[in-house]
């Protein structure tokens, strides 16, 4: 089974329109002419949606912009009204996001979010048709507590609690070590494929081998254009979700480059 590897830049609360502006003019003249065999998404903050969505959507945007795909960082587990600071998922279809990041661990940490109401926001995002990035990952504490099965096992029958096979399909999960978030501390390779065959077990668990054979699971923590080939050789690793390294153009397309198999 052959899945499409997934590089997303999650920019976390890190450029306005302008500086998005900036990176996407870059980025684009580095990849004029290239071919991508792997899947390319941008998370901006929300006020940066317009602007992503008016340089890579547009009907004067390049080839190469189609490719690029938006997401969000967040929604709202509403459909609209008195939710002070919410955005729902149909403001977010406006801006021609298709994916959505949720269960970030500094959204469950910072932002108290529990497995159940990142559950319905899946389920939100799914109702509009959106495909959520699903991210879990257990603390330094509980890997170090034995605890790592129990955490992830808990993460995702909670977080994908209801969910058909059909929206599943449409689901990515990322896998991100809170421990390996922003410290520079990567997993290493067999960590990773560890947890992420894990994973990958118990969604065949609980949805049978094939749709664990179709579903992408991306590392995240500290990836770097110099770790990503390693990381992206493994088995069960099908891309990654990047922050710190993905504010920069050339180390964001470096990590692409890195990690994807060459373009025939
Ligand atoms: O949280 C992350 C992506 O969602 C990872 O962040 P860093 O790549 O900065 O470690």
């Amino acid at each position: 089974m052959s899945r499409k590897p997934i590089f997303a830049a999650n920019w976390k609360m890190n450029k306005g329109a302008s500086e998005t502006e900036d990176f996407v003019k870059s980025f684009l003249s580095k990849t004029q002419g290239m071919n991508f065999t792997s899947e390319i998404v941008i998370a901006p903050p929300f006020v940066s949606l317009p602007k992503l969505a008016d340089l890579l959507h547009t009907a004067t945007a390049g080839q190469n912009a189609h490719a690029i795909q938006i997401a969000a960082q967040n929604c709202s587990e509403y459909d609209s009204g008195a939710y002070t600071g919410e955005v729902s998922v149909m403001m977010l279809r406006e801006f021609f996001v298709h994916y959505v990041i949720l269960g970030h661990s500094e959204r469950r940490s910072i932002y108290g979010e529990t497995d159940a109401k990142i559950n319905a926001k899946i389920k939100k995002a799914r109702e509009a048709n959106l495909k959520p990035i699903f991210c879990i990952g257990e603390t330094l504490a509980e890997r170090e507590g034995g605890k790592l099965e129990s955490v992830l096992r808990t993460q995702v029958t909670q977080g994908l609690k209801d969910i058909s096979e059909k929206d599943l399909n449409e689901i990515v999960i990322a896998y991100e070590p809170v421990w390996a978030i922003g410290t520079g501390v990567t997993a290493t390779s067999e960590q990773a494929q560890e947890a992420h065959a894990f994973v990958r077990s118990l969604i065949a668990e609980i949805y049978g081998p094939d749709a664990a054979a179709k579903i992408r699971i991306q590392y995240g923590g500290s990836v770097k254009p110099g770790n990503a080939a390693e990381l992206m050789a493994q088995p069960d690793i099908d891309g990654a979700l990047i922050g710190g390294a993905a504010l920069e153009p050339q180390s964001f397309l470096d990590i692409i480059r890195n990690g994807s198999a060459p373009a025939n």
